[in-house]
């Protein structure tokens, strides 16, 4: 798996010191609120077991499924619910935790969906931006890292659904891409 990697661009330690940085923010930020932290499966699988257990104050979470990719490297543009959340939304301050934002199509959609439901406020984590690429007018609240325009792999983001368990954030050799 690891032969398949063109470059590293995020070490385990770097991503490590920035989800601590995260974590504390985010717990004085909702200090005084009633956290509800979704995560997007499956991409944000891993961040958001990270980012969770660097959060010091109450935290609820769930789940949601949704995807736009396929099994490819392009946005399909239509974005399906595969899963939805358990818990409703009312009284809720949620943060949605994003393994990234590149075209920005499926945040856009999901906070209008969530937004029907009436959270108290709704705010993006997402752990990767990728701003390059963006299609739909759409900030993050909370970024870890601004990712160049190439398709990165790792850490819970897949080709192909492979490459999610990488500890690390990186780029595949171009050759992988043809099998
Ligand atoms: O900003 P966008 O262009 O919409 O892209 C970002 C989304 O694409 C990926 O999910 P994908 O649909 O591949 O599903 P997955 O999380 O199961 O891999 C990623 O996890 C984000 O959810
Ligand atoms: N694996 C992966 N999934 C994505 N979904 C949107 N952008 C990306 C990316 O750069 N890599
Ligand atoms: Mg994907």
């Amino acid at each position: 798996m690891r032969e398949d990697i063109l470059k590293v661009l995020i070490t385990e330690q770097e991503l490590k010191n920035k989800i601590a940085q995260l974590g504390a923010q985010i717990s004085r930020d909702y200090a005084d609120k009633n956290l509800l932290m979704v995560s997007v499966l499956k991409g944000s699988v891993i961040f958001m077991a990270d980012l969770m257990r660097a959060i010091t104050i109450h935290a609820r979470v769930d789940f949601m499924a949704v995807s736009s990719y396929g099994s490819g490297v392009k946005t399909s543009g239509v974005v399906k619910i595969v899963k939805d959340l358990d818990l409703p939304l009312d009284g809720y301050d949620i943060l949605i935790v994003e393994d990234i934002l590149d075209s920005g199509k499926t945040l856009d959609y999901l906070i209008d969906i969530l937004n029907q439901r009436n959270p108290k406020s709704i705010k993006i984590a997402t752990l990767l931006d990728k701003p390059e690429r963006r299609e739909v007018n759409i900030k993050p609240d909370y970024s870890g890292f601004v990712v160049p325009d190439e398709f990165v792999v790792g850490y819970g983001l897949d080709y192909a659904e492979k490459y999610r368990n990488l500890p690390f954030v990186g780029v595949l050799k171009p050759e992988v891409y043809s099998h």
